[in-house]
């Protein structure tokens, strides 16, 4: 049967929904076709048997992502604080020291380190400010920037080692791949769209600052029951037709009709779609160059936060893998403790091969060396690895690879025709988060409706 409609979205996570939602408020018809047995995309909430959640996708919000705090207040979500009190350890090849934990707070790294680590932030921090978040291919040192990687550019800016490792491992803690995979052009526009180095980094005024009661996917739960019309859910949309008239929309089984059609898919799944006409030939470029990173979450449960007595936040730093960052993870008003860790990167690549035995001990043995033994006596472990879900295929996010912002940036939002495209890899603003991806809707519900009041 053919269901006729102003807008179909594709993709039920917070872009989707977000654009489904101001379009339905401006007043149009709209279907939301999702391809999971759930809403949420990125955003899933595991339920523990006692009916205590754990995120494993997306979960920490922090200042100025206004967007999902307004969100989180609209839909009478409440947040709590990641804790951060106590000391955090850095693992140095075998060796341990402690640092604070409070914004400023310096490693305990020889002094020359330190200071060659300052001088290099320094540096980036002056090419970041530069960037046109709208159009970062703009500046006249793009192609210069963009032919590098994070790695060869901090390579031939620091000769020191230490320095040079730091870097891989922030490349993987906010990119899940490798710094040698990421266009530098790319991590100064990123650093830019999250408000900073310190702001992506951090706990307190940070990126990491406070999570969601009861677990994000909520907030996409809650969007979604506040649409006129339900999501239509484990419908993969494998084929977009447009003509003058407007699109059609196919899964394996239905078609829907629509005047313009919003696509939120992550680029690579989005360039998987078979469309017909075939997009042009730049538009599928730019999606066969911006790949997920490979991460594999995991938390492990604890009858008590013991490190806490320790005077130790839970949180580890590590120059070595597979666990190169780990954090507090417990729940509000729970007496258990929540570790959260990331193989990600190459580690995760490695990890993805072993069995889950194997991940688990692995896990467990980087804890006893961060933590002690006491590390060994967990009650429950849970990961889920993104590069194994067919809907997803890596995470946090796509990564831009050396020359796609100066070669095919352009056409990252760039409508064809009747399709739209969101997504938090198309924010400008906290692109990769979800703050990108509220944005990223909001951004496209606008643009959907103007073209629809002009046609
Ligand atoms: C492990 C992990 C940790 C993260 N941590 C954080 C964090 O702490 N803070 C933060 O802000 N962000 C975090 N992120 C990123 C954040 O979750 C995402 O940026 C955000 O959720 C993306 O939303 P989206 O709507 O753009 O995409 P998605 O959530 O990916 O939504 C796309 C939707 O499209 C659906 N879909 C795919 N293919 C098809 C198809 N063919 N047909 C129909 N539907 C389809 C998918 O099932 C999905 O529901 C994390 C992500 C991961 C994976």
């Amino acid at each position: 049967m053919i269901k006729k409609t102003d807008v179909i979205v594709i993709g039920a996570g917070l872009s989707g929904l977000t654009a489904a939602r101001k379009l339905e408020e401006l007043g149009y018809s709209v279907k939301v076709i999702e391809a999971r047995d759930r809403v949420g995309g990125r955003n899933e909430t595991h339920l523990l048997a006692d009916g205590q959640v754990l995120d494993l996708g997306g979960q920490w919000i922090g200042p100025t992502q206004t967007k999902m705090y307004e969100l989180c207040k609209e839909l009478k979500l409440e947040l709590f604080p990641t804790h951060n009190e106590g000391k955090v350890i850095l693992y140095d090849h075998g060796k341990k020291s402690l640092m604070g934990s409070k914004n400023g707070a310096l490693p305990k790294l020889n002094v020359f380190i330190l200071l060659g680590l300052g001088l290099i932030i320094k540096k980036i921090e002056k090419r970041v400010d530069q960037i046109d978040l709208d159009a970062p291919w703009k500046h006249p040192k793009a192609k210069v920037w963009d032919s590098e990687t994070l790695e060869s550019w901090v390579r031939k800016n620091t000769k020191l080692k230490k320095v040079r490792a730091y870097f891989n491992i922030v490349s993987e803690v906010v990119f899940s791949t490798e710094a040698s995979d990421i266009s530098f052009l790319h991590f100064l526009f990123y650093v830019k769209s999250g408000s900073g180095m310190d702001n992506l980094l951090n706990i307190d005024e940070g990126a990491q600052k406070e999570r969601v009661v009861g677990g994000t996917q909520q907030i996409s739960i809650r969007l979604s029951e506040l649409l006129k019309n339900e999501v239509i859910l484990e419908s993969p949309v494998t084929r977009i037709e447009q003509s003058e008239n407007g699109v059609k929309v196919f899964s394996k089984e239905q078609f829907w009709q629509a005047k313009k059609v919003i696509v939120t898919l992550p680029p690579t799944l989005a360039g998987r779609i078979t469309y017909a006409p075939p997009l042009p030939g730049m538009r599928d470029q730019l999606t066969q160059r911006i790949p997920a990173g490979s991460v594999i979450k995991i938390q492990i449960i604890y009858k008590t936060p013991f490190w806490r007595k320790k005077g130790l936040t839970g949180q580890a730093v590590s120059f070595t893998g597979p666990l190169k960052i780990v954090m507090d993870n417990s729940l509000p008003n729970d007496s258990r403790g929540v570790l959260v860790m990331f193989m990600e990167g190459n580690d995760g690549r490695e990890a993805s091969e072993w069995t889950l035995e194997k991940r688990t001990q692995k896990a467990i043995g980087c804890l006893v060396k961060y933590f002690g033994d006491e590390a060994k006596d967990y009650l429950d472990y849970i990961e889920r690895n993104w590069c194994d879900e067919e809907f997803t295929r890596g995470g946090y996010g796509g990564h831009f690879t050396p020359g796609v912002w100066s070669g095919f940036g352009k056409y990252l939002r760039k409508p064809i025709q009747h399709i739209h495209w969101a997504g938090a890899e198309t924010a400008t603003v906290w692109n990769g988060y979800m703050e990108g991806a509220v944005r990223s809707g909001e951004r496209v519900a606008t643009e959907v409706s103007e073209t629809l009041k002009d046609s």
